[in-house]
């Protein structure tokens, strides 16, 4: 038919989960379901576009790695070259989809939409989420409004950009949220609709490139809390990491015995940036003592999607200052 043609890669997550019962929601095998099954659940997909799914994994999202991430980038770009392809959809679990949503929003060299979607609620339960999700997504990877967003998740008639959206909720429904910085637009009465969008550099106008690589920079993520010591940045530092994230409290706050590991980390050539475990605002330099040190600054990134820059940061430089600057542009 004169439809716009979209991709669906799946990867599994909840969307394509499978319970004992309709009303069980936790405890059930997330990733059972083949893409294509996803797709005949949802009829009404066919009048809005010519989909065709492609199984890349079938996982649960909390097992997510390097070497999926890279294959999915790679095929995403690969796919959208295609001018007969308008647009992509992603199914994929919510553990880890913001993470997944930011590392494509730095790779992917299209302007043309790259929607990823999951679900709370198993395929196989009451009030399942997951079908009008599928169908939303759709609708937007097919919206030229949705062309240059960036990468965008879509749930719950929400659409959130792939840079500011978090996980808010371990069972809701209503769990991505971008608290503060606001979601893009709405799904309301069936139809797209778009009210701003992320100032920060994105897909076409990104300089990360992982069309060479099989694999990434290793980076760890070290939460602070009270008693914090140097143990985890000592035990980074000998895993081999080039890069530290430091969830930190408040404005990126260290501990003392903390600090004095991370000194020596960056001594030892690791690259260090302060983050924070509070979840809203930028991370700035607090103290004069740690941009001294070398620290670098996430802004408003959560550890999670600062560890993914980082990543691609360091394979294209380990120069704090221009990582600092990506970290300022991103
Ligand atoms: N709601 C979900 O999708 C959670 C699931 N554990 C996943 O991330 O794959």
């Amino acid at each position: 038919a004169d439809l716009p043609n979209v991709k669906i890669l799946a990867t599994g997550g909840t969307i394509a989960g499978t319970a004992a019962s309709a009303t069980q929601v936790t405890g059930y095998k997330a990733g059972d379901l083949a893409i294509q099954t996803l797709i005949d659940a949802v009829p009404a997909v066919k009048d809005i576009a010519n989909v065709t799914g492609e199984q890349i994994v079938k996982i649960s999202s909390n097992n997510m790695n390097t070497p999926t991430l890279l294959k999915l980038a790679k095929r995403v770009n690969e796919l959208l070259k295609d001018p007969s392809v308008s647009g992509i959809v992603i199914t994929h679990g919510t553990d880890t989809l913001e993470e997944t949503a930011y590392f494509l929003n730095l790779l992917t060299k299209s302007d043309k939409p790259v929607v990823l979607v999951g679900a709370m609620r198993p395929a196989t339960a009451i009030s399942a989420d997951g079908p009008m999700n599928l169908l939303n997504a759709v609708k937007v990877a097919t919206s030229p409004e949705a062309k240059g967003k960036g990468v965008m998740i879509v749930m719950n008639d929400v659409i959130n950009s792939a840079r500011d959206v978090t996980k808010t909720n371990t069972t809701n429904v209503a769990t991505f949220k971008s608290p503060e910085l606001g979601a893009l637009g709405y799904i309301g009465a069936g139809k797209v609709r778009f009210y701003k969008q992320s100032t920060k550099r994105h897909t076409t106008n990104s300089e990360f490139d992982v069309s060479n690589l099989e694999t990434l920079p290793r980076v760890d993520i070290i939460y602070s809390h009270v008693d914090a010591d140097r143990v985890m940045a000592d035990a980074a530092v000998k895993a081999g990491a080039k890069g530290i994230i430091h969830a930190g409290t408040g404005n990126g706050s260290i501990a003392d015995p903390t600090e004095a590991g991370l000194k020596d980390a960056v001594k030892n050539g690791v690259i260090v940036v302060r983050s924070a475990r509070v979840p809203n605002g930028p991370t700035t330099v607090s103290l004069a003592k740690w941009k001294d040190a070398g620290f670098l600054e996430s802004d408003t990134l959560n550890p999670q999607k600062a560890r993914l820059l980082l990543q691609l940061a360091l394979t294209k430089t380990s120069d704090p200052k221009e990582i600092q600057r990506m970290f300022d542009e991103y």
